[in-house]
């Protein structure tokens, strides 16, 4: 049988036949989003030709990735360095892909590398790790939720065993509760491996909390309680952590700051404190830092990880110091950065194409290894975008720079 066209399933939708998202179940996966684009033209009058330039398999991505598929949107990548990462899995010297709109941060974050590379190179760890998801549970009053707690605290291995028979990778760390009057939050931390893990904590923990209701009167009230804290500014994320918690720094000589960067250690260290520490704590920020956000985003949105979780990945603190030999000391701590190279958007091709510039594609050997190096990687191109900056404010050159680059 011939495939409808475009055209002939839009006349089907406007005729009532067919309904708009299910245009996938008539047609192959270009064809409905063909159609859509019609569809939407026609109801909109935007030239929607545009979102019909993509490299993805539509056909992949319904239903996994997307639903209501229009086309994709296109943005520019570039890339820094390279940059010497010395991580906890694995050193290496890595390119740094980057998508921005934004004119001057890849210009930024490259002369960032250039000043760690010259300085030996950037080292980075991994100091926590667990994906996070809580549940909210209503008791009958505080005795109830007291016991909730103790029977929490001793049954552990039934929680395990019922998150874990949904994942062959995830592994159930820990369960922490909180109390809120008659309102208990568990919230489960798990290993998710490479994945960024947030299908994965879902899924086990629901199973998890069929356990909790079978056993105990407390009720569930809703899978994410909100304390778990996925894409809301949050506290909890930024003490607790949650995806990795994630630590860059580097010694920069003095005379590469002066020539490089066009300022000195001082000055940098100054900033840092003022700007960064006194003006985000007036602020009443959660992130101590200049624009972690930059390179979170673009490192992110180049890699296939969920955008909205940048949120957390700029929960980060940059400290900046001058060392007894007059040289720069310059860090930077992300304590919610969550990533995967398995899973969500990671599978697409010009995703994946940067994260073989990584050299983080798919699963690690050891599972996990891939996901601690993006993370690091990323750690690193944070702490090269701070470094930049802070030199930009400290030579007065960061409108200059966005005035000849940025617009
Ligand atoms: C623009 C620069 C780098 C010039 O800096 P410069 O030192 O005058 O440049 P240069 O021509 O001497 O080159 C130095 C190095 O920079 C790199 N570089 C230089 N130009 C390019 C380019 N076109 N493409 C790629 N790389 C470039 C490159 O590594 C080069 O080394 P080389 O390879 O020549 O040995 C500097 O002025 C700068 O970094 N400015 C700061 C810009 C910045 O960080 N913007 C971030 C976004 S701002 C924002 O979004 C957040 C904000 C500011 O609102 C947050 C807050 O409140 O703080
Ligand atoms: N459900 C929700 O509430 C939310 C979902 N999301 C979305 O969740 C998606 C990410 O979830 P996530 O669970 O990471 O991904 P996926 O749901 O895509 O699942 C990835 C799966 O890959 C398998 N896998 C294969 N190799 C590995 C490996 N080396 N390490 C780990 N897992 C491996 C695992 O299967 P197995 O488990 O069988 O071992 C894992 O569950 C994104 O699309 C994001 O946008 C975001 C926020 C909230």
């Amino acid at each position: 049988m011939s495939q409808p066209t475009p055209a002939d399933l839009a006349a089907r939708v406007r005729d009532g036949d067919l309904r708009f998202h299910e245009l996938e179940d008539h047609a192959d996966a270009d064809a409905a989003a063909a159609a859509r684009r019609l569809l939407v033209a026609e109801a909109t009058d935007a030239d929607l030709d545009p979102l019909g330039e993509y490299a993805f398999d539509a056909a992949a991505v319904h239903g996994s990735n997307i639903e209501n598929t229009l086309g994709g949107v296109q943005v520019p990548v570039g890339v820094a360095g390279p940059v010497t990462v010395d991580g906890g899995a694995g050193t290496a010297e890595r390119y740094l892909p980057l998508a921005t709109t934004e004119g001057a941060l890849v210009a930024s974050i490259n002369r960032g590398c250039s000043v760690v590379e010259d300085a030996g190179g950037a080292t980075a760890r991994v100091t926590k790790s667990g994906m996070t998801r809580a549940p909210v549970f209503q008791v009958a009053g505080v005795a109830e939720a007291e016991a909730l707690v103790a029977w929490l605290r001793d049954n552990v291995p039934a929680l395990r065993e019922a998150a874990e028979s949904t994942t062959s990778h995830g592994e159930l760390l820990d369960v922490t509760p909180y109390v809120v009057g008659n309102n208990v939050f568990c919230r489960f931390r798990y290993d998710t491996k490479d994945a960024m893990g947030m299908n994965m904590a879902t899924i086990a923990t629901r199973e998890a909390c069929d356990v909790i209701e079978a056993e105990t009167d407390a009720s569930l009230v809703a899978l994410s309680g909100n304390l778990c804290s996925d894409k809301k500014p949050a506290a909890i994320n930024a003490v607790e952590g949650r995806g990795r918690s994630v630590v860059a720094d580097a010694t920069v000589p003095r005379e590469t700051v002066e020539e490089r960067l066009h300022t000195t250690p001082e000055a940098i260290a100054e900033i840092n404190t003022r700007k960064n520490l006194v003006g985000s704590a007036k602020a009443g920020a959660l992130g101590f830092n200049a624009h972690v956000a930059n390179a979170v985003a673009a490192m992110f949105l180049a890699t296939g990880q969920d955008e909205a979780q940048v949120v957390e990945g700029a929960n980060a603190i940059t400290t900046a110091e001058t060392t007894a030999d007059g040289d720069l000391y310059v860090s930077v701590s992300l304590a919610s950065l969550e990533v995967g190279t398995v899973g969500g958007g990671t599978k697409l091709p010009t995703q994946q194409a940067s994260l073989e510039i990584l050299g983080v594609a798919g699963g690690g050997d050891p599972a996990g290894s891939n996901a601690d190096a993006l993370a690091e990687s990323i750690a690193v191109c944070a702490l090269a975008g701070e470094l930049s900056l802070l030199a930009a404010l400290g030579s007065r050159h960061l409108s200059s720079a966005h005035a000849e680059l940025g617009r």
